[in-house]
């Protein structure tokens, strides 16, 4: 497995290109198993995470395209099976998104159980409790969870947490189910809405994504459609961070800057100058690094996906700062690796206290998960010597070609065997 080292970088400079959002497309492609005719879809990045949901649809029969220039075609016809293969399913979370969409075009669905990962032990139970609202009955055996029901009906579903991947399932199931599905204390995120557009194009009637309550009424059938994916709001945000923690002056270009604004409201505080044009934001460094507290929230609030690559930015900030998360149980992993590049950061239940340090050194570190190694990338662009960051599988499930776009903005970078 090549480790990715990282040497201590100038200011970037320049412009760099943020591709279409994982956490989008991946609950999109589940979606298109609803549909026996083709889907295209475009902006889709060219991760390790579509190549494992692009395998996740073929084993239920779909004829999945490799991307080529952001385009990806689905088209299932017919779907062969109805159970998942585990070593897919182990391979991601996110394949857990298609058994919605299996519920609603087949009655049935059998899932091996997805697993915790580094960040939390990630329960599915709300996703359950919603397709047992639409008179699924589900069935928990060992190691994989079964969902079926001759008819899917809809119903109100209160989350008792705005789950984002159980309110896209739910709204996936419900497409087809007969009446009206009402899902309270939805999740607002922009992959939501990006999810509801899409399948609005197939002939869905989903209304209220982005707020709170969101209402699907059933239709008898969805067709394939072509969409544009969202740009990834994560991405944008590394990239920023970046920026800002080597004081450089970088555009980050293909952005919806509505979907960053937690994200650009703390880099301000933190003294960071940002410019906003429509689809792009300048991010311009001012030398010195201010101490903001952060907390973690579902949309609007700051993006859990955000706190690792906030806490190296905070790491090297001027003061001390607390970071809280109250997403994700155990999503301080990074915290351990960061103290072992000399920052100063001691965690106390589900917040964490960063105190600024003047400079942080290079050294073999592990990417425990994927935002966990973006962190470290960052922190090693200003660390003395060499970081060596192993376990970088967890990096290319979401960052698209991130030497390179690093490189292009002037970072000393590459891979080499480790
Ligand atoms: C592929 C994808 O889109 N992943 C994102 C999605 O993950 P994901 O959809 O898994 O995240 P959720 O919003 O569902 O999880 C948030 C919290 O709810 C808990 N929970 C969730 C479901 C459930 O049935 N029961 C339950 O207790 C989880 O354990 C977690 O503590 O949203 C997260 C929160 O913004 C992001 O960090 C992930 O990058
Ligand atoms: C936690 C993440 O993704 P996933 O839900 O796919 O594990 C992430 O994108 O940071």
């Amino acid at each position: 497995m090549a480790n990715i080292l990282v040497h201590k970088s100038g200011p970037l400079k320049g412009r760099v290109k943020i591709s279409g959002a994982k956490n989008a497309v991946l609950p999109i492609m589940a979606a298109t198993l609803l549909a026996e005719t083709v889907c295209v879809l475009e902006d889709v990045p060219p991760l390790k995470d579509v190549e494992v949901m692009s395998d996740v649809l073929r084993a239920f029969g779909a004829e999945v395209s490799s991307v080529q220039d952001g385009i990806l075609e689905v088209n299932t016809p017919k779907i062969t099976q109805t159970e998942a293969p585990f070593e897919l399913v182990q391979k991601m979370r996110a394949s857990f998104f298609v058994m919605g969409p299996l519920l609603a075009r087949c009655g049935v669905a059998r899932i091996p159980m997805p697993g915790g990962c580094a960040i939390g032990a990630r329960p599915v139970d709300l996703h359950l409790k919603g397709f047992a609202a639409l008179g699924a009955h589900v069935e928990q055996g060992e190691g994989f969870i079964e969902v079926r029901a001759d008819k899917l009906i809809g119903n109100s579903v209160y989350l008792d947490f705005p789950s984002v991947g159980a309110t896209e399932n739910i709204m996936m199931a419900a497409t087809m189910a007969e009446g009206t599905t009402i899902i309270e204390n939805a999740a607002e995120e922009p992959e939501i809405i990006d999810l509801a557009n899409f399948l609005n194009k197939m002939g869905a009637n989903v209304k209220g994504a982005g707020t709170d309550t969101i209402r699907i009424q059933g239709v008898e059938r969805l067709e394939g459609s072509r969409h544009q994916v969202i740009p990834d709001r994560i991405e944008a945000g590394t990239y920023m961070v970046a920026a800002a923690i080597t004081n450089g002056d970088v555009v980050v270009e293909n952005v919806v800057p509505s979907h960053l604004k937690p994200i650009i409201a703390k880099l301000k505080e933190a003294g960071v100058v940002i410019e906003e044009e429509e689809d792009s934001l300048r991010v311009i460094g001012q030398g010195k690094i201010n101490s903001v507290d952060v907390t973690t929230l579902p949309y609007p609030g700051f993006p859990t996906d955000m706190q690792a690559q906030f806490m190296a930015l905070m790491a090297a900030a001027s003061d001390t700062s607390v970071v809280i998360e109250t997403v994700f149980e155990n999503r301080f992993m990074h915290v351990a690796e960061l103290n072992r590049m000399g920052a100063d950061i001691k965690i106390e239940g589900h917040s964490a206290v960063v105190t600024g340090v003047r400079s942080l050194r290079g050294t073999k570190v592990m990417a425990t998960d994927l935002r966990a190694g973006a962190a470290l990338i960052l922190a090693g662009l200003i660390s003395e010597g060499t970081t060596e960051i192993g376990n970088t599988y967890h990096i290319d499930r979401g960052y698209v070609e991130i030497e390179n776009k690093l490189r292009q903005l002037g970072a000393n970078i590459s891979r080499a065997e480790g």
